[in-house]
């Protein structure tokens, strides 16, 4: 019967200190390094090498060396088959000279002639999977009591291990790569989309806000969007990054809302390795991935005010500091908030800092609710017709008696809640659409001076309160519903039951 080997405590704190470099996230070449420093340190091995395949060259080359020589190094290159080094690469079978005065040793990199003459040379394959994709050599002296099959053992694995930490910075670099694919096709998207023309209205309040976003786009002022939800300040602050000269780099939206105040610092200001358990590496904050560009800071009545005071040296100072670091890093962005509150009233109940008030509205900017600038309603209303038949394939049209009733109905939930009433007519309907057509709720809101039917009056209430939770909470579901006093499947039957449509972020 064949008996499992027991690993030695040496062993098992080599295998243990490598398993400790996977989890560092540093570079492949770094991580190497550090492999074959552990394997001095706890195995006493003066010399080793990782060598990988190169396609290009066609070569193996030494990438990494513990205890050579630069020229040393630089001379490690060998065919694939060639000496020892090429023979397990092209095989994957380890193998072990006990003396190197033989034929088969190259000594290509020339290190012979100063080791002691008692070492062995060891090479093992480095392996992803099947695949192989270097070799891991070295040299050591073994006492009669150590086992050279048994160091093989334990070779065999470090290379797979060595493979790993390979493939986990192909895998990093790969994202890295997508990511920044990403970014860029988003930044295009978004610069198309939101350009002057995205912004529609013929009111008088929108031509002037038009007129303004032109004009502050030319420069860096510091702006604070005021309106209700839905008016279109997350589509203003757009329009003037995209108009202006950061128009290439990012545009990052910071919902203070929506982020747990536990997580929004990291979120904000990024942390170092090791800053709290489970940071095992550093991560950028928003501040420094909008570097260059604009920040967008959503709800900014809800940022806690523990968090203010670095709000304010971004600011001030154009600094940040990463949780678990004490350096400052200098970031160059500018920054456009908004809110549906009342920020002079957070400031003097005291839950808003007085000079970031000031700060942050150097140049407030008001957009007034769709019900008071009506006449802005027919021109939205035939834009996302428009947008919704494309999108649909269908051909939707809206009678004129039902657009009187539009631009009567006071739309508290604002442009976001005509958008949705739009998209869900195209969805639903054929041809063209009547008054009948319309959700019954509209009648119920617009008849609200003669006496009402109750239970219709208290479903239109409900809806309200709902979408008001929904916004308030970033579109965090379990939130909303707790303001509400429901459960969440109380909350998600409602919404069903009234077809309110979740923001998607
Ligand atoms: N004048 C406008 N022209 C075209 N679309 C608009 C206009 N105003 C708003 N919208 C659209 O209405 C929707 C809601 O707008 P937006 O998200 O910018 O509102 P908001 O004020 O930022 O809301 P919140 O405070 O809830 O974040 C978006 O899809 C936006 O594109």
């Amino acid at each position: 019967m064949e008996t499992k080997r027991q690993l030695s405590t040496r062993e098992v704190t080599i295998i243990n200190e490598v398993a400790k470099i996977l989890s560092k996230g540093m570079n492949f070449l770094e991580s190497a390094g550090e492999v074959l420093k552990i394997l001095y340190s706890f195995w006493d091995v003066k010399y080793s090498y990782v060598a990988l395949y190169r396609k290009d060259l066609k070569l193996l080359k030494i990438v990494k060396a513990f205890g050579l020589k630069e020229e040393e190094v630089e001379r490690g290159l060998f065919k694939r088959g060639e000496g020892i080094i090429g023979k397990v690469y092209k095989s994957g079978v380890p193998v072990v000279l006990s003396d190197l005065s033989t034929n088969s040793y190259l000594n290509r990199t020339g290190l012979k002639e100063r080791l002691e003459g008692s070492e062995s040379f060891i090479a093992v394959p480095i392996r992803i999977g099947g695949e192989i994709i270097g070799v891991l050599a070295l040299f050591k002296s073994f006492d009669k009591k150590e086992s050279v099959e048994k160091a093989v053992e334990l070779l065999i694995i470090l290379g797979t291990m060595i493979g790993m930490l390979y493939k986990l910075e192909e895998r990093i670099n790969m994202e890295r790569q997508e990511w920044e694919e990403e970014k860029k096709a988003l930044t295009q998207a978004l610069g198309k989309k939101y350009s002057l023309e995205g912004i529609i209205g013929r009111s008088v309040a929108i031509k002037n806000l038009i007129d303004l976003v032109e004009r502050v786009s030319q420069t860096d002022i510091t702006l604070l969007l005021t309106g209700e939800s839905g008016t279109g300040k997350s589509l203003i602050a757009k329009a003037i990054h995209f108009l202006s000269h950061r128009k290439e780099k990012p545009f990052v939206t910071i919902n203070c809302s929506a982020i747990p105040e536990a997580l929004l610092e990291a979120e904000l200001f990024g942390y170092e390795k090791g800053a709290f358990t489970g940071a095992y590496t550093s991560k950028k904050g928003k501040f420094e991935i909008a570097n260059g560009g604009t920040v967008f800071l959503d709800e900014i009545g809800d940022m806690p005010l523990s968090l203010q005071p670095k709000i304010l040296r971004v600011l001030q100072e154009k600094e940040i500091e990463k949780l678990g670091s004490e350096r400052s890093i200098k970031v160059d962005v500018r920054i456009i908030s908004a809110t549906n509150k009342d920020l002079r009233q957070l400031v003097q109940k005291g839950d808003f800092r007085e000079d970031l008030y000031y700060r942050l509205s150097v140049l407030p900017i008001h957009i007034p609710p769709l019900r008071e600038r009506k006449e802005d309603i027919p021109l939205l209303v035939d834009h996302f017709l428009n947008t919704f038949n494309q999108k649909y394939s269908k051909n939707v049209k809206i009678d004129a008696k039902a657009l009187e009733l539009m631009m009567e109905y006071p739309w508290y939930g604002n442009v976001r809640e005509l958008e949705n009433t739009i998209e869900r007519l195209v969805i639903l309907k054929d041809g063209i659409v009547k008054e009948s057509d319309l959700p019954s709720y509209f009648f119920v809101e617009l008849s609200r001076d003669e006496p009402r039917n109750l239970p219709s009056v208290i479903e239109l209430t409900e809806r309200e309160e709902i979408i008001k939770a929904l916004e308030r909470t970033g579109y965090v579901k379990s939130r909303a519903a707790k303001l509400l006093g429901y459960t969440l499947r109380q909350l998600d039957y409602r919404i069903r039951k009234y077809g309110i449509s979740l923001k998607k972020f």
